[in-house]
């Protein structure tokens, strides 16, 4: 015998009888004479296949297929119909039924349609196996050798396997906290679903309510005729990461609230309730306990984001890593610009090792980017890195400037990152074209006299500050 079940939902007692006979010796096959005790059965047994009569009474075949698409849609469906029912046969198909038998019905052909059938499901589990162990490939690397990356690590192992508890990250501005948020996002059941970013410090407070939940078509003058689904909807069967959730007004804290507390919302301008399953993960470098302290952040809300805690260690409270991190740098950098560098020079590792690394593994990442791709080679010098005296002021500028900040209330310095972004092209174009200004301009696909232009007012500009 397989162990493939199969459900029969026939009124008539001699189709039972018959199947049933004809292919137990074969299957595991449970039948019954409505569609209401069938899908009852359905929320117990786990079947493979429903042969199921259309002209069922009380709920009619038609209707429980429906039931069944919905609550089982990996179960696939025969319906049994009498010949002259062939419009509702059409429409089963469309429905999403597998096939149907036209009764009489004849035990050969439907033991060729069942076990076609069969095959069809095997295959489908097939490739759906052969699909999520794709993207748990892809799933990303987060780097630690430390004993407190291998403790939160093993944490997270276990949390993720919740689909839907939610987890707060906090740490240092690029600690990894985005990165982690990703790990367990591919970690848990929902991998295969969506993960949905939200930077709650880049939406303006007067759009987060319809970005976040979405609209009805003519909710608001400006909105789009056709309405617009929110990033909670999207995250459906997902994760939400809801990074710099710090940042969020105490106007969308309140509406955020609801939606944890509920799992339910409308859209703006909308009246249907609109249920989602999704796992939320936050993630912020402020002090959040404190802000619930001097009301800046809702308790309840806090509460609720936090049911699972992860605090992600700074870069300096993680030495042993160091190491780690640079061999990981310069493997990816040297294989991303072609490049061919043998390691870091003991001058610089030892500055390495003793440098504040306030911006964390991103820092770092920046530092060994721009030293990889610029350096003359065999191995990296602290100029290279930034770390010498001369340069001191180069790894602060790559830091503060990549990636650019969204824009806040404090607002920023544009010329000043302006200033910062020429002197990080410009060094590195002139350095790669070892001084000659017509192929620096071509790095920078600028043309020859536009280059000279903006390359001697930066210098000028570099001479005053
Ligand atoms: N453990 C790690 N392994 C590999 N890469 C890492 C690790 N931690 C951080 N990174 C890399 O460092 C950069 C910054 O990480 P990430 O954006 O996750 O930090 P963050 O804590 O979310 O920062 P922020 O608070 O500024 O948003 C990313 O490019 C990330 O891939």
């Amino acid at each position: 015998m397989s162990d493939n079940t199969l459900f029969i939902v026939d009124d008539e007692k001699t189709i039972r009888d018959g199947i049933k006979a004809f292919f137990e010796d074969e299957y595991r096959i449970f039948a019954y004479d409505s569609a209401e005790t069938g899908l009852d059965a359905l929320q117990v047994y786990h079947p493979d296949l429903v042969l199921l009569d259309i002209g069922l009474p009380g709920m009619n075949g038609i209707e429980a297929l429906k039931h069944i698409r919905a609550v089982r849609p990996d179960v696939l469906v025969v319906m049994i119909t009498a010949y002259e029912d062939i419009t509702s046969v059409i429409e089963c198909m469309k429905l999403g039924a597998y096939d149907y038998i036209v009764k009489p019905l004849h035990m050969e052909g439907l033991g060729v349609t069942i076990a076609n059938a069969l095959e069809t499901l095997r295959l489908r589990k097939e490739i759906k196996s052969l699909q999520e162990n794709q993207l748990r490939d892809q799933a990303p690397f987060f780097i630690g050798e430390s004993q407190v990356i291998h403790d939160i690590m093993a944490y997270i192992e276990k949390v993720a396997k919740s689909p839907d508890t939610p987890v707060l990250i906090q740490g240092e501005t690029g600690t990894g906290k985005e990165l982690m948020a990703s790990t367990i996002h591919h970690r848990s059941p929902n991998f295969a679903g969506p993960l949905i970013t939200v930077n709650c410090a880049a939406i303006p407070g007067e759009l987060i309510e319809s970005e976040l939940f979405g609209y009805e078509k003519g909710a608001f003058s400006g909105a789009s005729a056709t309405g617009k689904k929110g990033l909670i909807e999207m995250a459906d069967k997902g994760t939400l990461f809801l990074d710099e959730i710090g940042d969020l007004s105490l106007d969308a804290q309140a509406k955020l609230l609801r939606f944890m507390e509920q799992g339910e919302f409308y859209k703006v301008g909308g009246t249907r309730r609109k249920k989602v399953f999704t796992r939320v993960v936050s993630a912020t470098n402020k002090d959040l306990e404190m802000m619930v302290e001097t009301n800046q952040f809702r308790e309840d809300l806090y509460y609720r984001i936090s049911v699972v805690k992860i605090q992600v260690p700074s870069l300096s409270q993680r030495p042993e890593d160091l190491k780690l991190f640079a061999d990981y740098f310069l493997k990816l950098f040297n294989q991303k610009f072609d490049r061919n560098l043998m390691g870091i020079s003991p001058s610089a590792w030892a500055l390495m090792e003793t440098h504040p690394w306030k911006g964390n593994v991103r820092e770092m990442k920046n530092i060994m980017e721009s030293g990889v791709l610029t350096a003359e080679g065999p191995e990296l010098t602290p100029g290279d890195l930034g770390l010498d005296g001369r340069n001191s002021r180069k790894a602060e500028r790559h830091q503060s400037l990549l990636p650019l900040k969204p824009l806040t209330q404090e607002g920023v310095d544009l010329n000043a990152i302006r200033f910062r972004l020429d002197a990080f092209y410009f060094t590195q174009a002139m350095k790669l074209a070892d001084g000659n200004e017509s192929r620096a301009a071509r790095l920078l696909n600028l043309k020859h006299h536009v280059f000279r232009y903006q390359y001697k007012q930066f210098l000028a500009q570099q001479e005053n500050t």
